[in-house]
């Protein structure tokens, strides 16, 4: 059984109000103390809680730090990140009977996807703890990131890439912040088993979504949308749909609303129902969710265009499943097909996302159409990164280019 209430009283463990609490058994950690990515008790995921939990009055500023009360340390190593837009998409809109879609565009980060929300507090922590290696698993926007603010905090990155399965612009990313780049004989899972060992060795301090902290900058991405959408619609959305990989996000989210719950800044009916969508061929949080499975199953081959999603085994399943279930969410599976579609419809919005962003609107169009998001909802699309991200994506999925000679009127007669 999952605990996942945020009460109790406060452990002698605790620092500066903050301490680490497993999400299976409720055992706390100190937070500092010691590097910790599991229950030393019983190897469940930990989370990060606090004395108390902010409400949006206590909110100041702009960006991931705006909410700092809500994060467990008062400043990070920061280039800015957060305070991406929200913005109306009329084609998808005009395409589903749904009463309103927004676009939460998270590859207006800094490093061009939502992982920079994470960093800018991972790191930070990382820099607390004194450790002098970083390291992390990727699809490719983990590593960009981790070696942006890795760069930043000047010190070590390491990254375990699956060889061949990664974008050219994340990889670029990490070369050029300096990142110590591997590229591994296996796919994301396998690079992520090897670097987790690594981390339990003390070789390395591991930033992918399995560190608790990172998580907490994620939490922002919750906040930013409940802010903006009240400001925009006046409402709070009903539903929030995100593409899902190694589930992060997802449990990111849940956290959020639970602690505005804890706050009394949100009544639990409030909740946005949480929506994952997966890539028809990597798709286990839907198996799990569709079979009402409380674990999710690994998929041992996985393979999708949308190569940032291209994961068959969510580490964060156990807080993400009871998240979906908890706020009235589902999940759904795209194809690769319905993917590149939504990736198109996003550019004629104005809106420029690599596939796995695009994931989001997909499911929402499967979601509305098979009738099971309601026509009266509000619905928040998450895109989570840039369309620069994959170059060689948008231009496949993008119309040829013209060979015309250097001269006016070869350039009309072409047209
Ligand atoms: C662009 C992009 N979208 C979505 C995801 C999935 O997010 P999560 O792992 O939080 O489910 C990732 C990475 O995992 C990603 O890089
Ligand atoms: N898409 C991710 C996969 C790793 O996810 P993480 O959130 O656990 O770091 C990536 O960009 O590498």
């Amino acid at each position: 059984m999952v605990d996942l209430e945020l009460g109790g009283e406060t452990p002698a463990a605790e620092t500066d109000g903050v301490w680490l609490a497993c999400v299976a058994c409720s055992e706390t950690v100190a937070p500092y103390d010691d590097v910790v990515y599991r229950c030393p008790d019983c190897g469940g995921l930990l989370e990060v809680r606090y004395a108390e939990y902010p409400t949006f009055d206590d909110f100041e500023g702009i960006g991931v730090w705006r909410y700092a009360d809500a994060l467990p340390l008062p400043t990070g190593v920061s280039i800015q990140e957060g305070n991406t837009p929200l913005y109306t998409v009329p084609e998808i809109e005009a395409g589903v009977d749904v009463a309103d879609v927004r676009v939460k565009h998270e590859g207006m980060n800094p490093t061009g996807a939502f992982k920079d929300r994470g960093m800018t507090v991972g790191v930070k922590v990382a820099e607390r703890l004194g450790v002098d290696r970083l390291a992390c698993a990727s699809t490719g926007n983990t590593s960009a990131a981790l070696a942006c603010y890795g760069a930043r905090a000047d010190t070590e990155v390491l990254v375990l890439l699956p060889a061949g399965k990664v974008a050219a612009g994340k990889i670029a990313q990490a070369a050029l912040h300096g990142a110590r780049i591997l590229e591994v004989d296996g796919n994301f899972d396998a690079c992520l088993d090897v670097v987790a060992e690594l981390a339990d060795r003390g070789e390395v301090y591991l930033l992918n979504s399995i560190n608790p902290f990172r998580l907490e900058g994620q939490k922002t991405i919750g906040l930013e949308i409940l802010e903006q959408s009240r400001e925009a619609t006046g409402e709070w959305p009903d539903r929030i749909v995100l593409p899902v990989g190694n589930a992060g996000n997802t449990a990111a989210l849940y956290k959020c609303f639970r602690e505005l719950v804890a706050a009394g800044a949100m009544d639990e009916a409030e909740m946005p129902a949480l929506t994952g969508v997966q890539a028809e061929g990597a798709a286990p949080m839907v198996e799990a969710v569709r079979e009402g499975n409380d674990e999710v199953r690994r998929w041992d081959d996985v393979e999708t265009r949308a190569t940032a999603i291209r994961i068959g085994n969510p580490v964060n399943a156990p807080k993400a499943l009871p998240g979906i279930r908890a706020t009235g969410g589902t999940a759904v599976a795209v194809s690769d097909d319905e993917i590149t579609d939504a990736q198109r419809s996003l550019a004629r919005d104005g809106v420029g996302v690599e596939p796995a962003s695009a994931a989001s609107v997909a499911g929402l169009r499967k979601l509305s159409e098979r009738g099971e998001i309601g026509a009266d909802e509000q619905v928040v699309c998450l895109t989570t990164g840039h369309l620069l991200k994959d170059p060689d994506a948008a231009a496949a999925a993008g119309g040829d280019t013209t060979p015309v000679p250097a001269d006016a009127d070869g350039v009309l007669d072409a047209l």
